[in-house]
Order: structure tokens, then C-alpha cells, then sequence
């Protein structure tokens, strides 16, 4: 549930923001205010043009006098609210990239856990439709808000020097005015909230269903995702039509009690004019001020509006803004005296936040010594891939402590912990981008080097061997070789073929400690044996921790971990664990040994081949 905050203290959050716009904003605040004066002006000028230039024997001098200073009035308003635009148009578009900017690095920053309980298209929503409404308000509602209060306040003031009982009479209407604003705001707060977060998980379901697509189609499930979209589509055409009819309320409310109010008037005004209490041009020019004031109050309904769903949208900005990251630097980072990467669990417990009570690792200790490589074996569910996560702290633990040459991971600074851990997982990702910078990833930042530059051909050369020992060659052959974009605006790739990218990205990046999750499981067993030997060769000195899936994979480690419900249940080598353990001879027997990658599979039914005409 959001915490409820009052409009003025959710909208002081944006002067940080807005500070270095400041002076342009008031400039365009000044020139909306000075439009406001002039429009309100013009009723004056015809007041006199009324009582002293249409007196009997009056010239018609005097008349084209009074026409001519409203034409110039009516000029110098319509130049100040183009003014106005100017002023506040490009200063809003910049508050809203610098929040979209800082939101997005704040995404960034953010631990895996936030990830995990916010769904996608919330945070989509915030980064896009909130910011840009917060732009419009910016520049137009915000401003208009308070040149309309203060048009009012300027105009009735004037109405009160021209006739006291009139603006009396005219005043009367702001009471049950008020009375029903107090309502509407709290009526259209709530739908205002309740359409952006329907918005959000709309998006959500866009983007699962995008990223899914080949699921939906595969089990027929189209129709109903279909019928699923729809559903929370009409919820929220509902709440937009819910916000419109309350928005449509007060704006008849504050249009049609002004109109009566001024309907009274006339009746009076006349009265008194007959009487001799009140002039012909100041009755007019009563009127046409009530005419001046009128549109900015049957404005205010949209005005209000906008504004509480700005305040909506800033709450919502803040809701992410506020989420703490808990997985920082410390004030003083500790780095080992020498670094061999030697791997430690010191009675490691874990939960995750979203089931603090179900601990998934319990007491987990275990050394993996330096330039050792150590396979994870556990049933589906044993907790392998979190306690693999806790390397690079994408976790923090529960209890206990991980340590990499003596030193807790908690006392590095997060980037050069992450410098030395490398990750490969099973469910690889890769960016929109070419071969080359999705495998240069991790190897850009810990060369300290950016895209182009000196160390060029040091990264090329580093590139080359992370492919090579990746198995990753077929690269090489794509449309536009290494420069090929992939990821999801680019080719799409085979699973073994993706998971060989992702894992030449670990290798390039040339860490102490390498965490594979699974890396080579869409691979055949010839290429992942491969995999494995050049992986030995090349990362001679990396200890690696590696979740096996497959007899193949582990018969390679030099030693094995078995993980039984959260618990480390035996550790040794491969014979050892099999000639002693019934739950690891259990779980060799039901891991699966079939190759999964066709493409591999050919090409290495195609080497065979070659070998055998050769
Ligand atoms: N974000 C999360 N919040 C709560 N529970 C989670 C979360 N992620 C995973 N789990 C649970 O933690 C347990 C361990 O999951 P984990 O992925 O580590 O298992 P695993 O041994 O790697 O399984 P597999 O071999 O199938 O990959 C599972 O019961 C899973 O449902």
C-alpha cells in the first residue's frame, strides 16, 4: 500500500530538480502572470471607453484611442504567453531527463532482490509515462495553476472596487465550490493512483507477453492471453472513465455556480445601475472581468486535476527513488593482500527476502582452494544457483560470511569484487548490441578501458581467446562476423550458441573467480569436453565454481560439492562421492547426459564426417 503524503510535500520533492531551471521557470511564470494582467486590463479600458469616450459630444478620437491601446493589449498578451512557452519548454524536457536519468541509474544501483518484487512494466511506466505527464505539468499545468488562482484573486479584487454587493454575490459561489474541491481531491486522487499502477502492470503483461511469445504460441495460449490483456485493459478504461466523470462533475460545479452567480448579478447590477448606484461602464466592465476570470475557473477542474495526477506520479517516482540499495561499498574497502582467489562459505545461511522464514542454504561451509574448480551437484531446487549468486553479491547472506582470500566480500567495494568474480548463467542474456561489445562487456570496465582507444588491440586479442576457448567460433560466420548485432533487436541466436557468447563474455573478462551457473547445458557433450579443456589451459589460475547438470561437467572438476536441502552433505572427488554416497550416486544417475544444442551437434557430426573422408 503507498504511503499517503499531502500534495505540497510530495511536489517540494521536485525542487532539486528543478532548482537549476529555476530562474527560467519563474520568467515564464512572470509572463503568464503578465498575460493574466493585461487580459484583465481590458475590461478597464472599456470601462472608460464606455463612461468617457461614448459620452454624448465625446470625438471619435477618443474611441480610436480605446480600440487602439485593447488591439496593442490584446498583441502584448498573446506575445507573453508565447513567452511563457519559450521560457518553460526546454527547461521541463531537461527536469524530466535528468529524473528519467537518474531514475534509470537508480535502477541500475539497485539490488537483484528490488528486481525481484517489482514487475517490469511498473518500472517502465515510472521511467516513461509519469515523467513525460510530470513534464507537461511542469511547463503548462503547474503554471497555470497558479496564474488561475491568482487571475481569480486579481479579478475578483478588481470586481470588489467596482461594485461591492456584485462581487459579494459573485464570491458566494466559491463556498460550495470549495466544499466540493475538498471532495473531488480525495475521490480523484485515488483513481488518478489506481489508473498509473493499472497502466504499469498493463505494460507488465505487454512485455511478459512480448518475451514470451514463442510460449503463448507454442501451447495455443494466445486466445487467452489475449482474453487475460483485455481484461485489465477494460479495468482500466473503467478507472479512465471514473477519473473523467469526476473531472466532468467539477467542472460543470465550477462552471455552472458562476454563471448563476453572475446570472443573480445581472439582475442586481441592473438594479442598481437604475438606481444610480452604479455606472453603465463599471457594470461592463464588471462583467467582462467576471468573462476574464470565468474561463481560468472552469479551467481550474482540469488544472486540479493534472496536478493531483502529477502528485501521483511523483509519489510513484519517489517509491522507487527511496528503495534503499543495501548492497554498497563500505566507507573503507579491503582488498586481500595478494590475490590468488581462494573461495570461502563460513556457515552460510540464506533467505530470501520475500521468504525471510524458508532459509534456503543453512550453515553452508566450504573452502574451494586457489585455481581449483568445484562442481555443485543437488537435486533441481537445492539452492545451487543462489548460493552461486552470493559470489558476486547479487545477495547479500542471511548469516555468516563468504570470503575471497581471506577477505569478507561485505569489506570489498562492490565494483572490485565484481572485477574479480566472473558470471556465466544457465539463462543467458545479451544485449541489443554487436558480438563483439556484448563479449567485451565485463572486459571494458576491468581494463578500464572504453569503447575505442589504445587498449584496442589488447581487447581484440582478449576477444579472440574468449571465443576460441568458448567454443564460440560460428561468430565468426555470422551475417556481419563479430559486428553482428544479437540480442533482442538483433539475430536470433540458438541456445548453445547464446550460452557460448555469455560465457567467452565471463572468460574475457579475465576474473580471479569464476561462477558458472549451468553455462554449458544447451551444449553437446563433444563441445562442452572441449569447452572444458580449453576452459582448464586458459583459466589455469581462475578457481571456478561451476553448477553441474551433467556426469560430463563434473568429472571434470577437481573436486565435487554436493548440496542436499540447503545443506553442503559431502564434498570429494568425483570416485570418491560415488563410491561413498548414496544421495550423490542418486543424483549422478538422474542427471541427463543427452546433448541439447542441434547446431553443435551437427557441426560436430559434420567434423566427424570431414575426419572420416579426410
Ligand atoms: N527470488 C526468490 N524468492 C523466493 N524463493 C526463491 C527465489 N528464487 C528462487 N527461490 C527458491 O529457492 C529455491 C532454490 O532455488 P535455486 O534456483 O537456487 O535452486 P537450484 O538448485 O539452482 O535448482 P535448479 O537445479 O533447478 O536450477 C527454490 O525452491 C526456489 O523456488
Amino acid at each position: 500500500m503507498a504511503k499517503q503524503t499531502s500534495f505540497f510535500r510530495s511536489v517540494s520533492r521536485l525542487y532539486p530538480h528543478v532548482k537549476p531551471i529555476l530562474p527560467r521557470l519563474i520568467l515564464g511564470l512572470l509572463c503568464a502572470l503578465l498575460a493574466s494582467v493585461v487580459a484583465l486590463t481590458i475590461p478597464q479600458v472599456l470601462r472608460v471607453l464606455i463612461n468617457d469616450s461614448l459620452r454624448p459630444g465625446a470625438t471619435a478620437d477618443a474611441v480610436w484611442a480605446s480600440a487602439g491601446v485593447i488591439l496593442v493589449l490584446g498583441i502584448a498578451e498573446a506575445a507573453l504567453v508565447a513567452l511563457r512557452r519559450t521560457f518553460v519548454i526546454n527547461p521541463a524536457t531537461t527536469v524530466e531527463t535528468r529524473m528519467r536519468v537518474s531514475l534509470y541509474g537508480h535502477l541500475q544501483d539497485l539490488t537483484v532482490s528490488f528486481h525481484d518484487r517489482w514487475g517490469s512494466g511498473q518500472l517502465l511506466s515510472r521511467a516513461m509515462t509519469d515523467l513525460n505527464f510530470l513534464r507537461r505539468w511542469m511547463a503548462f499545468g503547474a503554471i497555470m495553476l497558479v496564474v488561475t488562482t491568482l487571475t481569480v484573486v486579481i479579478g475578483v479584487a478588481v470586481m470588489f472596487t467596482m461594485s461591492w454587493q456584485l462581487a459579494l454575490i459573485f464570491l458566494a459561489a466559491a463556498v460550495p465550490i470549495m466544499i466540493y474541491g475538498f471532495r473531488f481531491r480525495t475521490r480523484f486522487s485515488k483513481v488518478a493512483r489506481r489508473s498509473q499502477d493499472q497502466a504499469g502492470d498493463l505494460a507488465t503483461t505487454v512485455e511478459e507477453s512480448v518475451h514470451g511469445i514463442r510460449v503463448l504460441k507454442a501451447f495455443g495460449r494466445s486466445r487467452e492471453a489475449l482474453e487475460t490483456f483485455n481484461g485489465q485493459a477494460e479495468e482500466l478504461r473503467q478507472t479512465e472513465i471514473a477519473k473523467a466523470r469526476h473531472q466532468a462533475t467539477f467542472s460543470m460545479v465550477v462552471t455552472l455556480l458562476p454563471e448563476l452567480a453572475l446570472g443573480a448579478g445581472l439582475v442586481v447590477g441592473i438594479l442598481l445601475a437604475a438606481d444610480g448606484q452604479l455606472s453603465i461602464g463599471a457594470l461592463v466592465a464588471f462583467f467582462a472581468t467576471a468573462a476574464v476570470i470565468a474561463a481560468p475557473v472552469e479551467f481550474s477542474g482540469m488544472l486540479l486535476a493534472m496536478a493531483l495526477t502529477a502528485k501521483s506520479a511523483l509519489d510513484r517516482h519517489f517509491e522507487v527513488m527511496d528503495a534503499q540499495n543495501t548492497i554498497t561499498s563500505p566507507a573503507k574497502p579491503a582488498r586481500p593482500a595478494e590475490l590468488n582467489g581462494a573461495l570461502g562459505f563460513h556457515d552460510v545461511t540464506f533467505a530470501f527476502e520475500d521468504a525471510p522464514d524458508k532459509p534456503i542454504l543453512k550453515g553452508i561451509s566450504l573452502e574451494i582452494r586457489p585455481g581449483e574448480t568445484m562442481a555443485l551437484v543437488g537435486v533441481t531446487g537445492s539452492g545451487k544457483s543462489a548460493l552461486l549468486q552470493l559470489v558476486p553479491r547479487l545477495y547479500d547472506v542471511t548469516r555468516g560470511s563468504i570470503t575471497i582470500d581471506g577477505v569478507d566480500l561485505r569489506d570489498f567495494s562492490v565494483e572490485e569484487l565484481r572485477r574479480v568474480v566472473g558470471v556465466a548463467f544457465e539463462d543467458t542474456t545479451l544485449f541489443s548490441n554487436s558480438v563483439r561489445d556484448n563479449v567485451l562487456l565485463g572486459a571494458r570496465t576491468n581494463a578500464g578501458l572504453g569503447s575505442g582507444g589504445a587498449g584496442e588491440d589488447e581487447l581484440e586479442a582478449v576477444l579472440e581467446e574468449a571465443l576460441d576457448t568458448a567454443q564460440a567460433h560460428f561468430a565468426y560466420s555470422l551475417p556481419v562476423g563479430l559486428d553482428t548485432l544479437i540480442g533482442d533487436e538483433g539475430l536470433s541466436l540458438s541456445g548453445g550458441q547464446r550460452q557460448r557468447i555469455a560465457l567467452a563474455r565471463a572468460i574475457a573478462a579475465r576474473p580471479k573467480i569464476l561462477v558458472l551457473d549451468d553455462p554449458l547445458s544447451a551444449l553437446d557433450v563433444n563441445t562442452e569436453e572441449l569447452v572444458e579443456h580449453r576452459l582448464r589451459e586458459v583459466l589455469a589460475g581462475t578457481t571456478t565454481l561451476i553448477v553441474a547438470h551433467r556426469p560430463s561437467t563434473v568429472t571434470l572438476a577437481d573436486r565435487v560439492a554436493l548440496l542436499e536441502d540447503g545443506r553442503i552433505a559431502a564434498v570429494g572427488t568425483h570416485a570418491e562421492l560415488l563410491a561413498a554416497n548414496d544421495h550423490y550416486r542418486y543424483v549422478i544417475a538422474s542427471l541427463k547426459s543427452e546433448p541439447r544444442d542441434l547446431d553443435s551437434d551437427l557441426s560436430a557430426l559434420e567434423d566427424d564426417a570431414e575426419e572420416a573422408i579426410r
